[in-house]
C-alpha cells in the first residue's frame, strides 16, 4: 500500500472515531457495548479488509510488474518489427510509429508523430496514395500498395531519397484500446515493407529476364540463322556429296565399262578390228586370230585389205566405204580369206569413230564366222524346198516354181505342161518289203522320172509316190509331154533291184496343159491329177491326157460322196446274196453278201462304184456297220430256211480293218442278234495281209480266236508268199476271177490256179474259185481240185428276199432252183455286163 492509500484509510478510522465518541453521548451506555462490540469487529473486519487489500496491492503491484514487462516486450517487439508500423488516421495523421519506421524513413520520432504521412510519400506517388488510402478504412483486407516513400536521412543511399514500400492497411485493430489516447478519431494500423529491394531485384530480375529473353531471342535468331546457314550448307554438302557420288558411280560404271569392254574384247565370240584414221589395223582381239587364223603381230600396221577373198567387185568395196563415210557405218556379209587360204563367209559391223571435231578417229570392224550358219541356212533351205529323199523340189517349192512357169508362159505366150506320176502298186511293195525297200523304190523312181527330162525341167515329189513334171516353155506342147511320158514309161520296164529282188514297177501318168486346160494352178494340178487316176482306171502303166469330160466325172464323184453320206443316214442299203456251190454235189454251201445302193433315181449301183469312194472319204467305217447288222439279218432269217446252218461271207475293206472298235461292234451286233461268229465270214483282200504284219496278224488272230473264219480275197493278185500267209489264221483262199476267167483256155493261167490250189491244200485252206460263167471252168477247176464255185454259172448274187424262196426249196433242189438268178428277171438293175 502505497502512502496515499494509507492517509486515505487513516482518514476513514479518525472519521469512524469521531462518530463512535457521538454516539456514545448519544446513546446509552447497553447501546454503547454493542456498539463498542461492532466497532470492534467492524475493526477485525478492516484488519481482514486491510489485510486483503494488501494481498491485493501485492498481485497489483505484480500484476502491473508482469504487464509492464509485457508492454516493454510489445514494445520492443514493436520496435524491433522488421517491418514498420504505423497508427495512421482518416485525415492521414500518423498517430503512432515503431522503430522500424523512424529508421525507414530516416525521421526522428517527433517529425513523424502528428504529422501527415503524405508528407513522406514521393510526389509522384501521392495521387495513388490518396486514391488507395481511403480503402484501408473500408475493407477488412484491403489491397496491398506500392508507393516510393521519401526518407529523410541524408545518407539515404537514392539519390531521389525514395525507396519502394508496400502499405498494408489493418482496420480490424481495435479502437477501443487506444480510446483514452485518440478519443473517438478512427484509425488504423498501416504496416510498412521496404520492398526496394525486392522491387530492385525484381527488377533487376525482369532486367535480367528481358536481358536473357533478348539474349534468348538474339540466340534463337543467330541459332535459326545458324540452323538456316547450317542447313543450307548440309544441303549443299549433300548436293556436292551426291555429285561426288555420282561422279564416283560414274567413274566406277566408266571403268566398269572399260573392264566389260576389255573383258568383251578379249573374250566376246566375235571378231573385232581396230583400223586408225589411215586405215592401218591397230588392234584385233583373240576371236579374231582364232576365227581368220592371222597372228595379231601380223596384221598390227597393216590394211586389212590383206584379207580380201577377191570375191567382191571393185564396186562392192567402194559402195561400202561410201556407206561408211555417209552414215559412219555398215553392215553386210562379205566373203573373205583365212590365213590358211580358205575363203570363208563372214557377217561384218564397220563402224567408224569421229574425235570431237568430227574428223575419223578409228573403224572398227566387228564380225563373226557365219559359214556354219549359211550351211544351216543351206540345209534348212533344202528341208524346205526339198525332199530329204529324193533330193528333188518338194510340194511347196513345186508350187512356187509352177507359179513362176505360169507367169512365164503368159510373159512368152507359151504353155507350160504338167504332169502327175503316180507309181503303181508302190503300197504293196511298201508295206510287204518294208519301208527301207519302199525308200530305195522312191530313190530309183525319182532319178529315172528326172533322168527323162532336160535340165530346165521341174521334177517334184509331192509325197507318198506321187511325183510331178513341170514342163515349162513349150510350144509344141502335147508332142513333147507325150514324149516325155512314153521315155518315162519305158524307163521303168526296167527292173529295180531291191534286196536282191529284181522288182517291176510301174507308173501311171495324168497330163494337164496351160493354158489350155485351165488358166490356174490350182485347177491343172486338179486335172493333172483326175487324169492320172483315168490312167490308173484304165488298167495302170500308162498316160493319160486331161480331158473335159474326166472334169465333170471328177465332179460326179463329189456329188455321189454327199449323196452317199445320204443314204448312210437314210439306210439306202441292201445286201445281195451270192450263193457258193459244192460243184460235186450242186449243194449251196454258204453265201457271199455283197453290198448295193438303192439309190433313188439311178437305181442299183454296185460297190465297185462307191466303195472306193466311201474308203476314200472315211464312210466305210458305217457303211461296214451297216453291212455286218444287215448280214445278222439276213442270217438270222436264212437259218430259219436252212437245216443246218450256212455261212455268209461279208467283205471288209482296208480301212475299214483299221477302225478301232472293231472287233467289240463284230461281237456285240452278233450277240444282239443271235448270230455264231463261226457263220460270219471275214473276207479281206490280200493287200491286207501285206500291212504292217504285226498289226494285222494280231487284228486276224483276235477275230479267228472269237470264231470268225477268215477268207483271203482276190487270192493271186497280190504278192502273198507261202511263207508269209503262215502268218495269218487262214480258213479260206478265193481264187481271183482274172485267173478263173481264163482257166479253161490259158495255160498259165491254170498253172498259177494250180498252184494256189496246191498250195491251199498243203496248208489247210479251204479253196472257192470265184467268177465261175462256164461248166469248163468248172470242169477244170475241179480237175485241180477245187470244188466250191461261186459265179454267175449258178447264180448272180440276188436279193434276201429272192434267196430265202429258192432256200425254201431245199439246199440241192435249191441250186437247181438258183439257176433262174443266171438272168435275173426281179432284179433288172443287176449287173448283167459283169
Ligand atoms: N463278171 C462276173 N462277176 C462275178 C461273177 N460272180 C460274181 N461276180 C462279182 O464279183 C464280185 C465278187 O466280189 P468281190 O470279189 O468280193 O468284190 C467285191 C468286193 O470287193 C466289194 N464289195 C462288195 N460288197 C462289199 C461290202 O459289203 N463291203 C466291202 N468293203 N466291199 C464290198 O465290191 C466288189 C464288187 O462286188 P460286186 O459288184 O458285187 O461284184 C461281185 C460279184 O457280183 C461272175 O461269174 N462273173
Amino acid at each position: 500500500m502505497d502512502d496515499h492509500n494509507k492517509s486515505e484509510l487513516r482518514k476513514r478510522a479518525e472519521e469512524l472515531m469521531l462518530r463512535q465518541e457521538q454516539i456514545h453521548t448519544k446513546w446509552d451506555r447497553d447501546n454503547v457495548n454493542a456498539l463498542i462490540h461492532d466497532l470492534n469487529v467492524h475493526q477485525i473486519e478492516l484488519e481482514i479488509q486491510n489485510q486483503e487489500l494488501r494481498e491485493s496491492q501485492l498481485r497489483l503491484e505484480k500484476a502491473k510488474q508482469v504487464q509492464e514487462s509485457a508492454l516493454a516486450r510489445f514494445e520492443a517487439l514493436f520496435n524491433s518489427a522488421p517491418e514498420g508500423f504505423i497508427l495512421i488516421d482518416v485525415s492521414g495523421m500518423v498517430l503512432e510509429c515503431n522503430h522500424t519506421t523512424l529508421e525507414m524513413l530516416g525521421c526522428k520520432r517527433e517529425d513523424l508523430i502528428r504529422k501527415p504521412f503524405s508528407a513522406f510519400v514521393h510526389i509522384e506517388d501521392q495521387p495513388k496514395f490518396y486514391a488507395s488510402y481511403p480503402s484501408f478504412f473500408k475493407s477488412t483486407y484491403p489491397k496491398p500498395i506500392e508507393i516510393r516513400l521519401i526518407h529523410k536521412g541524408s545518407a539515404f543511399k537514392h539519390k531521389d531519397h525514395s525507396f519502394i514500400a508496400e502499405l498494408t492497411g489493418c482496420s480490424t485493430l481495435k479502437q477501443d484500446l487506444f480510446k483514452d489516447l485518440y478519443h473517438d478519431n478512427p484509425f488504423i494500423l498501416v504496416s510498412i515493407y521496404n520492398i526496394n529491394a525486392h522491387k530492385l531485384l525484381e527488377r533487376e530480375l525482369a532486367d535480367a529476364k528481358q536481358a536473357a529473353e533478348l539474349a534468348n531471342h538474339a540466340l534463337l535468331e543467330s541459332h535459326d540463322k545458324l540452323e538456316a546457314t547450317v542447313a543450307q550448307r548440309t544441303a549443299a554438302l549433300k548436293t556436292s556429296n551426291e555429285q561426288l557420288k555420282q561422279q564416283m558411280i560414274e567413274r566406277e560404271q566408266a571403268q566398269h565399262r572399260l573392264r566389260l569392254t576389255a573383258g568383251v574384247f578379249e573374250n566376246t565370240s566375235e571378231a573385232i578390228i581396230i583400223t586408225d584414221a589411215a586405215n592401218r589395223v591397230m588392234e584385233v582381239n583373240p576371236a579374231f586370230v582364232r576365227i581368220t587364223g592371222y597372228p595379231a603381230d601380223e596384221v598390227i600396221g597393216r590394211d586389212p585389205g590383206f584379207m580380201k577373198s577377191h570375191r567382191h567387185t571393185h564396186e562392192f568395196y567402194a559402195e561400202m566405204w561410201k556407206k561408211i563415210w555417209q552414215t559412219g557405218q555398215w553392215q553386210g556379209e562379205i566373203w573373205d580369206r583365212r590365213h590358211n587360204g580358205e575363203i570363208y563367209p563372214k557377217w561384218l559391223t564397220i563402224n567408224a569413230v569421229y574425235d570431237e571435231r568430227g574428223h575419223l578417229v578409228n573403224c572398227i570392224g566387228i564380225f563373226s564366222d557365219i559359214s556354219r550358219l549359211k550351211a544351216t541356212e543351206e540345209r534348212l533351205e533344202q528341208l524346205a524346198f526339198f525332199d530329204c529323199l529324193t533330193k528333188l523340189p518338194n510340194r511347196a517349192h513345186f508350187q512356187s516354181r509352177l507359179d513362176h512357169a505360169l507367169t512365164a508362159a503368159n510373159r512368152r505366150q507359151n504353155k507350160v505342161g504338167l504332169i502327175f506320176i503316180d507309181l503303181d502298186h508302190f503300197k504293196h511293195i511298201n508295206d510287204s518289203m518294208g519301208h527301207n525297200a519302199g525308200d530305195q523304190l522312191l530313190i530309183e523312181a525319182a532319178k529315172r522320172i528326172q533322168s527323162c527330162v532336160r535340165e530346165e525341167d521341174t521334177v517334184a515329189r509331192m509325197g507318198g509316190d506321187e511325183f510331178t513334171i513341170i514342163l515349162a516353155d513349150l510350144t509344141d506342147t502335147a508332142k513333147v509331154m507325150t514324149n516325155v511320158a512314153l521315155t518315162i514309161l519305158e524307163s521303168f520296164t526296167h527292173p529295180i533291184v531291191l534286196e536282191d529282188k529284181k522288182l517291176f514297177i510301174g507308173c501311171s501318168l495324168g497330163m494337164a496343159i496351160y493354158p489350155d486346160d485351165s488358166g490356174n494352178a490350182a485347177l491343172l494340178i486338179k486335172h493333172a491329177d483326175t487324169a492320172m487316176y483315168r490312167a490308173k482306171e484304165s488298167g495302170r502303166n500308162r498316160y493319160s491326157f486331161y480331158t473335159a469330160e474326166m472334169n465333170a466325172q471328177a465332179q460326179s464323184r463329189i456329188s455321189l460322196e454327199s449323196e452317199l453320206r445320204y443314204a448312210i443316214d437314210h439306210k439306202a442299203f441292201e445286201l445281195y446274196y451270192q450263193p457258193k456251190v459244192d460243184a460235186h454235189s450242186s449243194e449251196i454251201v454258204g453265201f457271199e453278201a455283197l453290198l448295193r445302193w438303192i439309190h433313188p433315181t439311178e437305181g442299183v449301183i454296185s460297190p465297185n462304184q462307191f466303195i472306193p469312194i466311201a474308203e476314200e472319204s472315211g464312210l466305210i467305217a458305217a457303211i461296214g456297220n451297216q453291212v455286218v447288222e444287215m448280214a445278222c439279218q439276213g442270217l438270222q432269217r436264212i437259218n430259219r430256211c436252212t437245216p443246218k446252218p450256212l455261212p455268209v461271207a461279208i467283205n471288209l475293206s482296208v480301212r475299214q480293218l483299221r477302225q478301232d472298235n472293231l472287233v467289240n461292234y463284230f461281237s456285240q451286233t452278233l450277240a444282239n442278234y443271235g448270230i455264231e461268229a463261226e457263220q460270219l465270214e471275214l473276207e479281206v483282200t490280200e493287200s491286207f495281209l501285206a500291212k504292217p504284219i504285226e498289226k494285222s496278224a494280231a487284228l486276224l488272230q483276235a477275230l479267228h480266236q472269237l470264231g470268225y473264219k477268215i477268207a483271203i480275197d482276190d487270192f493271186g493278185t497280190g504278192y502273198s508268199s507261202l511263207s508269209y500267209l503262215k502268218n495269218f489264221p487262214i480258213h479260206t483262199l478265193k481264187i481271183d476271177r482274172s485267173f478263173v476267167m481264163e482257166v479253161a483256155h490259158n495255160q498259165e493261167s491254170r498253172t498259177i490256179v494250180q498252184a494256189i490250189i496246191s498250195m491251199a491244200h498243203a496248208l489247210g485252206y479251204d479253196l472257192v474259185a470265184e467268177g465261175v460263167e462256164t461248166a469248163a471252168q468248172v470242169n477244170v477247176l475241179q480237175g485241180l481240185g477245187c470244188g466250191i464255185m461261186q459265179g454267175f454259172h449258178y447264180a448272180r448274187p440276188a436279193p434276201l428276199h429272192e434267196i430265202l424262196e429258192i432256200l425254201s426249196l431245199g439246199s440241192t433242189l435249191a441250186i437247181q432252183a438258183a439257176s433262174s438268178l443266171k438272168n435275173p428277171k426281179n432284179t433288172p438293175n443287176e449287173f448283167v455286163s459283169e
